[in-house]
């Protein structure tokens, strides 16, 4: 466990998105003196002016409360020299091979020495909070700040973050666990400090452990997903609810009746990035990836598992107008990344269709994607005259439908999420 706050630290977090801005604003909140560094300015100037760049529930308000007191951003890394703690909370996307890209990670580590070698605090610890194959803190982050630095001037240190978007402030304050990959004293009483505070058991592991900590649970959880939705396929043919099925299995403690929600597949920023990284990774180590490889496979088929029911009901698509509901890859987010709607959108343009879509928040960035499609503001004007609905997002504005629906040309509707309550929807694969 982590014990009472001993001092409030200096603190800079380099990268400002989804993780960097909610670590920045909680640690803050902590009662920490933050700095959030990024290299995009509209984000910074965002910050600054207590307006988060991303929809996130409870954001807003605790920006409010910090922003201008213990909290700022800047585009420069200054505040580096005058930090305890730097958190690198950059982004590690995908290569077109699967593996992680790590120019972000290694470009701010070598800005941190950078500032670190004209002024810093004594012994500031350097914490990897991305998410980054095994070995990255110890044989690409460390060697970059040692190339300039003292060796024992610093220490590094991984701690991986389990946030889930949606409800990433709760998450943040009250997680699970905190993992902290250390093996020095003094750098684990630095990091204890920090969450200092929270009433959270912690783990101590190896730097190494700690990232690959953070894959692994990503990719069961991802294989939980699949897993269930394989099921359902099979349980769809057999006229089983899979729904029913999962809470049967789910209440043995062992398996537990989180993640196993059938349904159109997992999105986001991380499942699918991070179970390709994990397989790259495993190919690269001579182990054949055969389940994580599946994960992925099922994962692909099941948006488009929607298309083939839809086709079932409509065998030609051309012309047809299909309300799309929910583009955020989950619900309480504006995030569309990797979300199941987009392989969905596509393959409806592909067939000549006409989908009509509607998202409480997503709109606009789904716009950038897909331009010329068709948005509307409710979902009550996305139904109408429309030959099909798909409902692709958890969101539980849904779960309220009703007569919207009869407002459709016909009434052909497949919940892609377990979200409708009315008795004549379709499942994906329940
Ligand atoms: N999004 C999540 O829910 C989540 C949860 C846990 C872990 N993670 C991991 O955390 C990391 C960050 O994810 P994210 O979703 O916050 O990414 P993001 O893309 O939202 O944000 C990354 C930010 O880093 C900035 N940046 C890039 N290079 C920089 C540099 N050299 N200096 C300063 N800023 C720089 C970018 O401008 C961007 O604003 C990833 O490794 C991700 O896998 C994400
Ligand atoms: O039973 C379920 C649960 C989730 N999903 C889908 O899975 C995706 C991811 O959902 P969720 O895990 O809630 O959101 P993320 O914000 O992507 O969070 C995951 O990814 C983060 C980034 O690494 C981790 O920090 C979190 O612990 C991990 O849950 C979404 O598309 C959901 O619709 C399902 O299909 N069935």
């Amino acid at each position: 466990m982590v014990s009472q706050m001993n001092k409030y630290l200096y603190i800079t977090i380099i990268g400002g998105g989804y993780v960097g801005l909610v670590t920045g604003t909680c640690l803050a909140h902590l009662g920490h003196d933050v700095t959030i560094v990024d290299i995009d300015e509209t984000k910074i100037n965002a910050i600054n002016s207590a307006i988060p760049p991303i929809y996130e529930n409870g954001l807003s308000e605790l920006l409010k409360n910090h922003i201008g007191k213990n909290l700022r951003a800047s585009t420069e890394y200054t505040s580096v020299s005058e930090s305890d703690v730097i958190f690198i909370a950059v982004g590690t996307p995908p290569n077109p091979d699967g593996s992680a890209n790590l120019s972000y990670i290694r470009s701010a580590a070598e800005n941190i020495a950078n500032q670190l070698v004209k002024h810093s605090t004594p012994y500031p610890v350097i914490v990897v909070k991305s998410t980054v194959p095994p070995g990255t803190t110890q044989n690409i982050v460390r060697p970059v700040l040692a190339s300039k630095l003292p060796e024992q001037s610093f220490d590094c240190c991984m701690n991986p973050e389990f946030l889930r978007e949606g409800r990433a402030i709760d998450d943040f304050l009250h997680p699970d666990r905190i993992v902290l990959g250390t093996t020095d004293e003094r750098t684990l009483n630095v990091m204890k400090n920090v969450y200092s505070g929270l009433d959270v058991p912690v783990l101590t592991t190896g730097s190494t452990a700690a990232e690959m900590i953070k894959y692994t649970a990503n990719a069961f959880l991802a294989t939980k997903i699949s897993f269930s939705n394989e099921i359902g396929n099979l349980c769809k043919q057999l006229d089983v609810d899979v729904y029913e099925v999962m809470k049967g299995v789910g209440l043995d403690h062992r398996i537990s009746p989180h993640f196993l929600n059938a349904g159109a597949g997992f999105g986001g920023s991380c499942f699918p990035k991070d179970v390709s990284a994990l397989a790259a990774l495993s190919e690269t180590a001579g182990v054949h990836p055969i389940l994580l490889q599946a994960v992925l496979a099922v994962n692909e088929s099941q948006p488009l598992q929607m298309i083939r029911i839809l086709e079932r009901h409509l065998p030609d698509l051309k012309e047809k107008r299909i309300a799309v509901l929910g583009l955020a890859f989950k619900d309480n987010t504006d995030d569309i990344r990797e979300s199941r709607s987009i392989p969905v959108i596509a393959s409806l343009l592909g067939k000549n269709a006409v989908p009509v879509c509607y998202d409480p928040m997503a709109g606009e960035n789904m716009k950038h994607v897909f331009p010329n499609v068709l948005y509307c503001n409710s979902a009550r004007e996305a139904l109408i005259n429309a030959d099909a609905c798909l409902v692709m997002t958890e969101w539980s504005e849904f779960s309220q439908l009703s007569e919207e629906f009869d407002g459709m040309k016909s009434r052909i509707i497949i919940d892609g999420r377990h979200i409708l309550t009315i008795s004549d929807a379709e499942g994906v694969c329940w």
